[in-house]
C-alpha cells in the first residue's frame, strides 16, 4: 500500500470533522472543541496535504473560509472579500522570525537591504465585522460569512455604542464609500459579569468571552444583542472609493481612529524580525492584564505598496500572519471532585485535573463554581474537559467534550457535612451557594474571622494583621477566637520574626480591647449578613447578647431593618452550639461593654423627632429627655415640619404656637408615656 492510499481516509475524517467543527463554531457560535484542539486537526491535515498534494480537495476546510450565513439573515455579498490570516503556531521568537524570513524571500529582497517594517498589532477573540460607510454614516454591517458573503446584522450593531453611526469630520471631506473591518468582542469583566448573573439566576453560563460576543451579534431580535456588553477594534479596511488611503497600514490605522473608530493602542511598527520578536514579548506579558483575551498578535507588513506586491494565496494574504500564544482553553481529564471551603464559608467544588499548560502556566486545579452549574455542565470524574485560563480569572472548567464513559460514573453528591470541620452545610433559601455552618470553628473560616474579629470597626486590636493571623493559624497556635486571649508573651514572642516587643505590644492591644460595646462585638463575630449598621440596631434592640441569642426569627424580624434573610443567617448562627460556646469564652476571657448600653429596650420611638415645652406635670426637661432618647427618639429644641411631636406643659410658649402652625401633633405627659410604652 502506498502512503496516498494510506492517508486518504485519515484526511477525508479530518475534512469531516473540521467541517462539523467548524460549523459548530463559526455557524453555530457553540464550539465543542478548544480552538487549540481544532488547530491541532487542522495542521495535521495541512501536512498531509503538502506531503501528499492529490490527496487536496477543492472543499478542503484549509482551503477556503468556512461559514455560512445563517437562516433569518440577509446575505450580504462582500465587495473585498474577508479573508483568514496564517497561522503561526510556534510560540516562540522563532515564529516571528520564519514570517520575516518568508516575506523577504517573496520580496526578493537581499540579505543587505533594509529591515522590513511591519504594523504589529494584538489579535483581537471575536467576530470580524465589515461596517460600511457611506458619506461618513453607517449604511451596513455585516459578519464575514464564508469570506465572500455574510450576514447583514446592521440592527444589531447600531446597538454598540462603541461603534460610530457616523465618522468624524466635515461632512464634504468625508468618503463616499469607506469600508472598516475590525474585531466585536467582549471584556473579560464584562463576560464574568454576565456569567455572575447567569449563576445567581441558576442559569447555563456562557462558554468564553469570543463565543458570547459572536452570539451576541448573530442575533435576530436586536434588542437582546442591545443587552451584552460589546465593544469593538478596528484593524483595517474593506472597499474604498473617494478616499485615497495613507501609504502604510499604520498611518491608515491613525487615520480611522481620527475618524471617531476605536483603535486599539497596544500596536507599533516593528523593524524586522527583532521589532516582531520584541513585540510578541512585550505584549505576552502583558497579555493576562489586557481587560480582553487575546490568541495571538497579528504582524502586517506596514507598506500598502508592499502589501499589493505580496498578494494573496487562496484563503490568506501573504502580507500578514497570526503568532499565536498558549491557548487559553485545553483539553484534559478531570481526575477527581472535591470540596474546598472558603473564607467565607462558601463550599466549591473544585476539579482535580490531569496537569495541562493553558493560558501559559499549568493547571491541575480548577473551579467548578457550584453543585448546579457542575450537575448543568454534565462533568464527572473521568470525562475529558474543557479548562479555562484567562488573565487573572481563576480556571474553571467550562465544559465536558462529548462522548462515551467507559463506566458508570455517579454524579458527584454535595456533602451534608463540612469536610474541614463537620459542621452541617445549608443552602440559603433561593441561593445557589452551599455554606459550612461552622463558622468560627472551622479552620477555613479561622484566618478570615480572626482578621475581621481584629478589625479596626469591630473589636480594634492593635498590631494583629495578616501576616500574624497566617503565623498563628498555620502554627496551630489558634483555632478558636477565644484563644486569641490565651496568648502571652512567651509564646508570641516564640514565633519567627516576632520580637518579645512587639508580642508585649499585641498583648497590650488584647487586654484593651476587651472594653468594647455590644454593637462591635456582635459585629466582630462575623455573622454573615450582620454589617455594622445591623449589629447597632439589634445592640440597640436587644440590649443584651442573651437575649438576643435567644430571638426567634419572629423576634429578630421586629428589628429595623432587619428582613427575613438576616433574621435567619443570625438565628441559624446561634442555633449552632459552638458559637454560642465562642460566645461564653469571649465574655469568660473578660469582654465587656459599658452596663448602660444593655440597659436598652425597645425602640417605641426609634427616628421620631420631639420637641419638648413648658413644665411637665411629674417629669424634669432632662428626665423626659431621657426617657425618649433611651426609646430611641431625638429631644431637638426647636419645632419645624420635621417634627414628629411636640410635648407641652404648662406655661407652654411659642413652640406650641409653631406646632400647631405646622400640624404637628402635641401631646401632654400622658400622651408621652403612652408612646414610651407602645412597644412593650
Ligand atoms: N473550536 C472550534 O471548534 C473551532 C472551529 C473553527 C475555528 N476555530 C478557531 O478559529 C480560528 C480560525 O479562524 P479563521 O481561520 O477564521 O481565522 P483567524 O480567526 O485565525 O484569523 C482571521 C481573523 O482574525 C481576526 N482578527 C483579530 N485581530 C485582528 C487584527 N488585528 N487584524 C486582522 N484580523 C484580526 C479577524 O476576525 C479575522 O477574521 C482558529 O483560532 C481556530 O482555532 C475553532
Ligand atoms: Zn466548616
Amino acid at each position: 500500500m502506498s502512503a496516498e492510499t494510506d492517508l486518504a481516509p485519515r484526511a477525508a475524517e479530518l475534512r469531516a470533522q473540521l467541517h462539523h467543527h467548524a460549523h459548530l463554531y463559526y455557524v453555530l457560535d457553540a464550539p465543542a472543541l478548544p480552538d487549540a484542539e481544532y488547530d491541532r486537526l487542522f495542521q495535521e491535515l495541512q501536512a498531509i496535504e503538502a506531503a501528499h498534494p492529490e490527496l487536496l480537495t477543492a472543499d478542503s476546510p484549509t482551503q477556503r473560509v468556512i461559514g455560512r450565513v445563517l437562516d433569518g439573515f440577509t446575505p450580504v455579498r462582500h465587495a473585498v472579500p474577508m479573508l483568514s490570516i496564517r497561522t503561526e503556531t510556534d510560540t516562540t521568537a522563532a515564529g516571528a522570525t520564519a514570517f520575516d524570513e518568508r516575506v523577504r524571500r517573496e520580496l526578493a529582497l537581499s540579505p543587505e537591504a533594509p529591515p522590513v517594517a511591519y504594523n504589529a498589532e494584538l489579535k483581537f477573540d471575536g467576530l470580524a465585522l465589515n461596517l460600511r460607510y457611506e458619506h461618513g454614516v453607517l449604511v451596513q454591517a455585516a459578519t464575514r460569512g464564508d469570506g465572500e458573503t455574510g450576514e447583514d446584522v446592521t440592527q444589531n450593531i447600531r446597538t454598540i455604542g462603541q461603534i460610530p453611526l457616523r465618522l468624524r469630520g466635515e461632512a464634504e471631506s468625508l468618503p463616499p464609500v469607506l469600508e472598516v473591518r475590525g474585531e466585536v468582542y467582549m471584556r473579560r469583566d464584562d463576560f464574568e459579569r454576565l456569567n455572575e448573573r447567569q449563576r445567581e439566576k441558576g442559569e447555563k453560563t456562557y462558554i468564553n468571552p469570543r463565543n458570547t460576543a459572536a452570539g451576541a451579534v448573530r442575533q435576530l431580535d436586536p434588542a437582546i444583542t442591545a443587552q451584552r456588553p460589546l465593544s469593538f477594534y478596528a484593524y483595517g479596511l474593506g472597499e474604498v472609493q473617494g478616499w485615497a488611503q495613507p501609504p502604510t497600514h499604520s498611518a491608515t490605522l491613525d487615520a480611522l481612529a481620527a475618524f471617531g473608530l476605536p483603535v486599539c493602542a497596544d500596536r507599533a511598527v516593528a523593524l524586522g524580525a527583532e521589532g516582531l520578536v520584541a513585540f510578541h514579548a512585550a505584549m505576552g506579558a502583558k497579555r493576562d492584564a489586557l481587560p480582553f483575551d487575546i490568541d495571538g498578535v497579528v504582524y502586517k507588513v506596514d507598506s500598502v505598496e508592499l502589501q499589493q506586491r505580496l498578494g494573496f494565496v487562496t484563503r490568506e494574504p501573504r502580507w500578514a500572519v497570526a503568532h499565536k500564544y498558549p491557548a487559553q482553553e485545553q483539553l484534559t481529564r478531570l481526575n477527581a471532585i472535591e470540596i474546598q471551603v472558603g473564607r467565607t464559608g462558601k463550599l466549591t467544588p473544585v476539579a482535580k485535573l490531569e496537569p495541562v499548560f493553558v493560558g501559559g502556566t499549568t493547571v491541575s486545579n480548577a473551579t467548578l463554581h457550584n453543585v448546579f452549574e457542575l450537575r448543568r455542565k454534565g462533568v464527572r470524574v473521568g470525562d475529558t474537559v474543557i479548562v479555562r485560563r484567562a488573565g487573572d480569572v481563576i480556571p474553571e472548567v467550562v465544559g465536558r467534550v462529548p462522548g462515551e464513559r467507559a463506566a458508570y460514573v455517579p454524579n458527584f453528591r454535595q456533602p451534608t457535612a463540612c469536610p474541614v470541620c463537620g459542621s452541617r452545610v445549608l443552602r440559603e433559601k433561593g441561593g445557589m451557594d452551599h455554606r459550612c455552618t461552622g463558622g468560627l470553628f472551622c479552620a477555613a473560616q479561622r484566618k478570615q474571622a480572626l482578621l475581621h474579629f481584629a478589625g479596626r470597626r469591630a473589636m480594634d486590636i492593635e498590631g494583629l494583621g495578616d501576616k500574624l493571623v497566617d503565623q498563628l493559624v498555620d502554627g496551630g497556635l489558634i483555632r478558636t477566637l477565644p484563644e486569641l486571649y490565651k496568648l502571652g508573651v512567651a509564646k508570641l514572642a516564640a514565633l519567627e520574626r516576632f520580637g518579645e516587643k512587639s508580642a508585649a505590644n499585641l498583648v497590650a492591644g488584647l487586654e484593651k480591647s476587651k472594653t468594647t460595646t455590644f454593637a462591635r462585638f456582635l459585629y466582630a463575630l462575623g455573622i454573615r449578613q450582620v454589617g455594622e449598621t445591623t449589629a447597632k440596631d439589634l445592640a440597640r434592640h436587644f440590649g443584651g447578647i442573651d437575649r438576643l441569642m435567644a430571638a426567634s426569627v419572629e423576634e429578630l424580624l421586629q428589628v429595623k431593618d432587619v428582613g427575613p434573610i438576616v433574621a435567619q443567617s443570625i438565628r441559624t448562627f446561634f442555633d449552632q452550639p459552638h458559637n454560642v460556646e465562642v460566645v461564653e469564652q469571649l465574655r469568660a476571657a473578660g469582654i465587656h461593654w459599658p452596663e448602660q448600653e444593655a440597659a436598652l429596650g425597645p425602640q417605641p420611638l426609634a427616628g421620631k423627632t420631639l420637641v419638648l415645652t413648658g413644665t411637665l406635670p411629674t417629669l424634669s426637661r432632662d428626665e423626659a429627655k431621657a426617657l425618649i432618647e433611651a426609646a430611641g427618639g431625638k429631644v431637638s429644641g426647636s419645632v419645624s415640619k420635621k417634627t414628629n411631636f411636640v410635648v407641652a406643659g404648662e406655661e407652654a410658649g411659642s413652640k406650641l404656637d409653631k406646632a400647631r402652625e405646622l400640624g404637628v401633633p402635641v401631646l401632654d405627659e400622658a400622651g408621652l408615656q403612652e408612646l414610651l410604652r407602645a412597644d412593650d
